[in-house]
């Protein structure tokens, strides 16, 4: 292969299906001057994973070494130009995406077996968007987790809903991490307000439980959120921002959390924070990470946000461009679920 047809790997898009292709040179070229925004967005946004942009790098340098003259390893400047740019592309990448929209189903101390049975034939029988799209990860009571994991479509995960804050042992009533991995249970929403609220978890407790399942290789769904009187008063990014610290103060890698921004009086009570809202607390627990953790974890944690997110306001919450997907309480139980699904496709 001479370096005039070195080939790339890019994303085109076929209706709404989204494949990587091998293109020659020539046509690269034509994309790249022609159809910039489009692959942006294709490649980053749909398909663009960090490892399938270091794909594109790799194989469009792989061109030249499959090279079989010595004429061809004479990579031309415009050749050099082609590799800087998709450096600089994939620098892109990795400082903008890599956020795969999130949705969490949080079904709470909700369901009988009857119920449970309605809501994963639902969920089977639903269109999906693509895995490369949208993670979903749905959280029953920790009776139902093994059957729903078990009958659920391979593509949705589960969760628990809490776990103990180090290791089980004479802890009456209490589910362990390591349990939980066990059973291949991979994820677990840890500081919701409820528990908060009702069971009088600190901060700090939710810090180490954040960091014992951490420890023993969960995933974890981290809340936080004011209350009505400290937005009145004015504290909310005081409040969110200690609650992250908390945790952040107890793990040394953000790799495996998702930070669930759930403002707590819109909790059940059917009023939604307004995009504005949403997207002003996501933006500022984004700038929070900058300054305290790092421009990387900045960039890459996923921030979603819960409070009576519903099929009719999914898709304008959505579009907020630091809402990176929802944890869904009493919606997640019905069948318009699966639209709170397919809002991953706004972005
Ligand atoms: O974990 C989910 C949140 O508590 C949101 O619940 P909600 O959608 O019923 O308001």
């Amino acid at each position: 292969m001479s370096p005039t047809t070195s080939i790339a790997l890019v994303a085109r898009s076929q209706g709404n299906i989204y494949t990587l292709s091998f293109v020659p040179k020539s046509h690269l070229f034509y994309c790249y001057a022609s159809d910039q925004q489009a692959i942006a967005k294709e490649a980053g946004r749909r398909i663009g994973t960090v490892r399938e942009q270091a794909c594109t790098l790799i194989f469009f340098i792989g061109g030249h070494k499959d090279a079989s003259t010595v004429s061809a390893w004479a990579v031309s400047v415009i050749d050099f130009a082609f590799i800087f740019l998709f450096v600089c592309k994939s620098c892109f990448f990795l400082s903008e995406m890599g956020r795969k929209f999130f949705v969490g189903g949080n079904w709470k101390c909700n369901g009988t077996t009857e119920d449970v049975k309605k809501i994963v034939a639902t969920l089977n029988a639903g269109e999906l968007p693509s895995t490369d799209i949208v993670e979903v990860v749905v959280s029953p009571p920790f009776v139902f987790l093994t059957t729903v994991k078990s009958e659920l479509r391979p593509e949705i995960q589960v969760a628990a809903q809490n776990c103990w804050v180090k290791k089980g042992g004479a802890f009456t009533g209490e589910v362990s991490a390591e349990m939980l991995a066990n059973l291949g249970v991979p994820w677990v929403i840890l500081g919701h307000s409820e528990r908060r609220a009702l069971l009088s978890e600190t901060n700090e407790f939710v810090g180490d439980k954040v960091a014992y399942a951490l420890s023993q290789g969960l995933k974890v769904i981290a809340c936080v959120g004011e209350t009505l009187e400290q937005r009145e008063a004015g504290t909310t990014m005081e409040v969110v921002a200690a609650q992250t610290k908390a945790i952040a103060d107890k793990i040394s890698s953000w790799d495996n959390v998702v930070l669930a921004y759930e403002p707590v009086w819109a909790i059940g009570t059917g009023k939604v924070a307004s995009p504005a809202q949403a997207q002003e607390v996501h933006a500022g627990l984004r700038k929070w990470f900058e300054e305290n953790i790092s421009a990387e974890v900045s960039a890459t944690t996923r921030i979603i946000y819960g409070g009576s997110v519903s099929g009719s306001n999914c898709k304008e919450l959505a579009g907020q461009p630091d809402v990176d997907g929802f944890l869904v309480g009493g919606a997640s139980l019905k069948p318009e679920f699966i639209d709170i699904i397919k809002a991953a496709e706004v972005k």
